[in-house]
């Protein structure tokens, strides 16, 4: 499966953050998106989201030759800043969430066995997600989406907010959801995305750059990422 852009494009203003992006994600891959703060990382995760409007562009999935418009439940989006219900337990929001999913959900596990996999503590789980700390909004926020395993997965900046032990479990999971899903995952972090990321794309200056991983080894490639960030735009 793929998800094709075309002609992407999106200005604030007149701030183009998104100039004419053509690009092809495959099912598989985890896809590691660098770019510098304010480069338009989010603001491409919104437009696939449709959270915003683009200003023109389109994309869609492509699988064994039939193209298919995206439908809202085709992608899962965690958001860096986690948004859950707050006046909900985490056991109420996680059995909820199951209850209106569950046709689409294979191997269907209890709603304890959920919380066992991002290892969140018995005592908590019947707090309320208001109270519970910004890593384990997130973890909530993961596994919600990894539960459906979309075909198209966006991350932007996972893993940050998560203790070391989590974050490798977190890293587990998406390695084995790849399979199926498109993952793309926005991050600062860069041993993050080499460690994690099967394919490297650059967002700079409106546009995305798939960088070939080369022979080089771990600390050429990361100079050689940097410096194709450094580059000026003038
Ligand atoms: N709603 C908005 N209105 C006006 N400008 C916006 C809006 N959202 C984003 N921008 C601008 O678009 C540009 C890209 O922002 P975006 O948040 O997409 O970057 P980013 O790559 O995710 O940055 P960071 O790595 O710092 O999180 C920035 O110049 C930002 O100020």
């Amino acid at each position: 499966m793929e998800l094709v852009i075309e002609d992407l494009s999106k200005s604030f203003g007149e701030r183009q953050v998104l100039q004419n992006i053509s690009f092809t994600f495959s099912s598989g891959k985890i896809y590691g998106l660098l770019g510098r703060n304010g480069a338009g990382k989010t603001t491409f995760f919104n437009c696939l989201n449709g959270d915003i409007k683009r200003d023109s562009g389109k994309f869609y999935l492509l699988s064994s030759n039939q193209k298919r418009p995206i439908q809202p439940d085709d992608i899962g989006y965690v958001l860096s800043t986690p948004t859950v219900p707050a006046f909900l337990t985490g056991r109420e929001f996680l059995k909820f969430f199951l209850d209106i999913n569950e046709a689409n959900i294979s191997n269907l596990k209890t709603v304890d066995e959920y919380f066992e996999e991002i290892a969140i503590d018995v005592a908590d789980r019947d707090k309320l997600l208001k109270d519970y700390s910004h890593g384990m909004k997130n973890k909530m926020q993961m596994l919600v989406n990894m539960i459906v395993c979309p075909p198209v997965l966006l991350l932007d900046e996972p893993l940050t907010a998560l203790d070391v032990v989590v974050a490798e479990e977190m890293k587990q999971l998406l390695r084995t959801l790849k399979q199926h899903s498109i993952i793309i995952l926005s991050t600062h972090i860069m041993d993050l995305a080499l460690n994690l990321c099967d394919e490297i794309v650059l967002l700079n200056h409106g546009l995305l750059e798939h960088l070939e991983f080369s022979d080089l080894n771990g600390e050429a490639f990361k100079e050689r990422i940097i410096s194709a960030l450094r580059e000026e735009t003038e």
